[in-house]
């Protein structure tokens, strides 16, 4: 996939927009990503400028339009991994049957920055999305599902496309963690990197969007802005507005990429 801005002319002459799906788990998430998308598109416009585009089972997605003529639509999906595959299938699927499918699905949202590499505030596209407690336990240790025989526990972006949304947004590339429970103790979190030394992020949906667009063939990448540290649970240092300002930033930063895309 070519890192260009401006649509893509295919040979038919027809030209091919950008069909862009971002999938949030909190509608906080959401509006921190249209607030960047619109201010880039619309040069100061709201965020309030989508159109409400219904989705099988009740759901809702923001459409926003990207300067190509293309569209981006944004889905607050809910939290967690299981959430996160649900309904980006639903939206998946639903373009597909409506003949027009996504060309690119974009996991977003604010996670946990593993020191010393995801400091509060910061970015992090992933270079894998990585399932990290999909498994066994058992007495010498965890064991993932792919050394059980099944599954896959990890998914990779299109290099091209994390270098040029790195590049893009000043963001670090690394690895980042799917998990189903929030670490909260300093253990828990040196176990983590111990297994996964390339992880930056923990967060709760990027693998099961992941699952869904590899279902349907389409590219994904996952994009997090850090709201706390990895480690001993302290609600007192999430820093949550400062990820979310920093996560319309990097959309509004993204925009001739997404474009291409
Ligand atoms: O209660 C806690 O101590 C606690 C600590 C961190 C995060 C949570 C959440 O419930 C947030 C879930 C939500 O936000 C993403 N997120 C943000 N930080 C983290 C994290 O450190 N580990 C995992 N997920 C995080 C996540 O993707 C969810 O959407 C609670």
């Amino acid at each position: 996939m070519a890192v260009q801005a401006g649509p893509e002319v295919l040979t038919t002459g027809a030209v091919r927009t950008a069909r862009l799906l971002v999938v949030t788990a909190v509608t906080a998430e959401r509006d921190a990503v249209a607030r960047g998308l619109t201010a880039r598109v619309a040069d100061g416009g709201d965020a309030n400028a989508g159109l409400q585009h219904p989705l099988p089972g009740g759901l809702t997605a923001l459409r926003l339009p990207l300067g190509d003529g293309g569209t981006a639509d944004l889905l607050a999906a809910g939290v967690g991994p299981a959430a996160a595959a649900a309904g980006t299938a639903v939206a998946l699927t639903a373009a597909a049957v409506a003949g027009e499918p996504y060309r690119l699905v974009v996991s977003a949202g604010i996670g946990g920055g593993f020191a010393p590499g995801a400091p509060v505030g910061s970015l992090v596209v992933a270079d894998a999305i990585v399932a990290a407690d999909l498994g066994a336990q058992t007495p010498e240790g965890f064991v993932p599902v792919t050394e059980l025989g099944f599954g896959v526990v990890r998914h990779t972006p299109p290099a091209e496309l994390v270098a040029g949304a790195a590049r893009l947004t000043a963001a670090a590339t690394g690895a980042v963690l799917t998990v189903s429970t929030v670490t909260g103790t300093a253990d828990r979190a040196r176990e983590l990197t111990d297994r996964h030394p390339d992880a930056l992020v923990e967060a709760m949906e990027g693998f099961g969007v992941a699952e869904a667009a590899a279902a349907h063939g389409v590219p994904v990448l996952e994009l997090r802005a850090v709201s706390n540290p990895v480690g001993p649970r302290d609600r007192a240092a999430w820093r949550i507005g400062e990820a979310l300002t920093a996560l319309s930033e990097a959309f509004r930063s993204l925009v001739p990429l997404l474009e291409s895309s």
